[in-house]
């Protein structure tokens, strides 16, 4: 049994993806599992480590990290990342431990093999949020995900929402308004994704995603009762 098919969420930074993801796991108990990257980003106020998983090169050659500790689903206790140094990533990069990894405005991002397992394990449906490098190397697996991108409806509301946000330093909000015209642009290009949503509407967004996830939502509902 393969089980649920995995979800790629991406898109902008800004676009709305962690804001439909908290919607969609709230909204639906213990039927997704986000699959918690790495990356050597400093935390945001507010952002959950991955619980002493950073201590990663040790931990990431198990076949199962203990990830289990994070119940997906009650999502105030889902990590954001596995926040680590460059280094730390840099070897377990090369141990081969990430089925997918990034540069992303000037920090290193990835998917590891056991945040996948994780959620894996649980028969719950993975979601990834990663940018559209990641989007291209997750092609290159065999992991068959839906992919979805998240659009804002345009550059002038990005920038509003990322300010708004106030996460960002100036440069860093540059670097991912830069990203975010590549972004835009690949994402047009057909067979990329299956589908794209435009984030206008938070509430429209949102009914537009559940829609396309209701097949799959439905599945692991049924499998539970
Ligand atoms: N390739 C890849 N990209 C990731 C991963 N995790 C996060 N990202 C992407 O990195 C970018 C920056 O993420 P983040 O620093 O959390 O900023 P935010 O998207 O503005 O909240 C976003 O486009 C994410 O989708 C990952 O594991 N792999
Ligand atoms: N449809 C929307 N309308 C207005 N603001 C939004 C909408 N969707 C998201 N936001 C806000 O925009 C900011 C960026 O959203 P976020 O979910 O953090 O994006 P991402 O995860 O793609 O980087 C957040 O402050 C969020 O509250």
């Amino acid at each position: 049994m393969s089980g649920p098919r995995p979800v790629v969420l991406s898109g902008p930074s800004g676009a709305g993806k962690s804001t439909l993801m908290k919607m969609l796991m709230k909204d639906h108990e213990g039927v997704f599992g986000f699959s918690v990257s790495h990356t050597t980003r400093n935390p945001r106020p507010g952002e959950e480590d991955g619980k002493g998983l950073n201590k990663l090169p040790m931990l990431l050659g198990a076949t199962l990290l203990p990830v289990a500790d994070l119940d997906s689903s009650l999502f105030k206790h889902v990590a954001d990342y596995h926040f680590t140094t460059r280094e730390a990533m840099q070897e377990a990069l090369e141990r081969g431990d990430f089925i997918e990894n990034a540069e992303f405005s000037g920090n290193m991002y990835g998917t590891s093999k056991a945040a996948i397992e994780d959620v894996k394990a649980k028969n719950l449906i993975c979601i990834l949020d990663v940018d559209i490098q990641g989007v291209k190397r997750i092609k290159e697996t065999d992991l068959d995900p839906i992919y979805i991108s998240i659009q804002p409806p345009s550059m002038e509301i990005l920038e509003k929402r990322l300010r708004d946000r106030q996460t960002e330093t100036e440069e860093s909000l540059q670097k991912r308004l830069e990203a975010a015209r590549v972004d835009m642009e690949l994402s047009k290009e057909p067979g990329v994704f299956d589908v794209v949503i435009i984030n206008d509407d938070l509430d429209r967004a949102y009914e537009e995603l559940k829609d396309i996830l209701n097949e799959e939502i439905k599945k692991v509902q049924e499998a539970k009762s």
